[in-house]
């Protein structure tokens, strides 16, 4: 049976990448997606920006909704300091498989926690079962028409706090204008766009940040 596009990926990064160097992970994989085949992470633009927003907010809980290969864990994860963890969901177990393996060859596993499922069962079993307060930062990238119904569904949850940072990949490309309408006239909310490229691509594309007010 051949390879899955996701499996190319990991080979390339296990014969190619430094094993336990996050960053070289991240850039093989870039390297990959840019030059064989194209996939769905955040890439390395946007990552900036994702980048320096976790190294702002400093977290110590993350979630991250749409795990994929992995990439934008490994990315989160390595700038997490001691103690922090990032719990991130994904529902197709190949998927999650890939993902598990990638971010243990970066050697970010004792920071990440892969939990498998729709985002819309996991969510609701945050508090009990994966022992978390509140999120300080959550990572959406997802199916879109999932980031608002889940970002309702963190609230009821009463898992965000006065100061948490919702960032959400793709408002322009492939776009999300349902979370952006709801975010944006949601007085809960202090938004702010980050105007960005699709990965690997000259195409437009943006992220949304959006802080609870409480
Ligand atoms: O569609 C996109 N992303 C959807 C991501 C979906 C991922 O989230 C998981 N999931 C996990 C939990 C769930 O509840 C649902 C899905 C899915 O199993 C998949 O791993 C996308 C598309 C483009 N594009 O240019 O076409 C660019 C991007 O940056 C994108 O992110
Ligand atoms: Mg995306």
């Amino acid at each position: 049976m051949n390879q899955s596009k996701e499996q190319r990926i990991l080979n390339f990064v296990l014969q190619n990448a430094v094993r336990g160097d996050p960053c070289s992970v991240m850039d093989t994989i870039d390297k990959y997606c840019s030059q064989k085949e194209w996939a769905m992470n955040v890439g390395c633009e946007k990552g900036l920006i994702l980048d320096k927003t976790v190294e702002e907010i400093k977290p110590s809980v993350v979630l991250e909704l749409g795990t994929y290969c992995g990439y934008s864990a490994i990315r989160i994860a390595r700038l997490l300091k001691a103690g922090a963890r990032l719990l991130t969901v994904e529902f197709n177990p190949e998927f999650a498989a890939i993902a598990k393996q990638m971010i243990e060859f970066a050697g970010v596993q004792d920071k990440v926690n892969i939990l498998e499922g729709p985002s819309e069962e996991i969510i609701p079993q945050l508090k009990k079962k994966y022992e978390v307060d509140t999120l300080d930062f959550v990572f959406l990238d997802h199916w879109k028409d999932r980031y608002s119904p889940d970002t309702i569904l963190l609230q009821e949850c009463n898992l965000l706090r006065k100061g948490s940072v919702l960032l959400a990949d793709n408002v322009i490309c492939p776009g999300a204008p349902e979370f952006l309408k709801y975010i944006r006239n949601n007085p809960s909310f202090q938004c702010t766009n980050y105007p960005a490229h699709l990965e690997y691509m000259e195409v437009q594309d943006a992220m949304e940040k959006a802080v609870f007010l409480g």
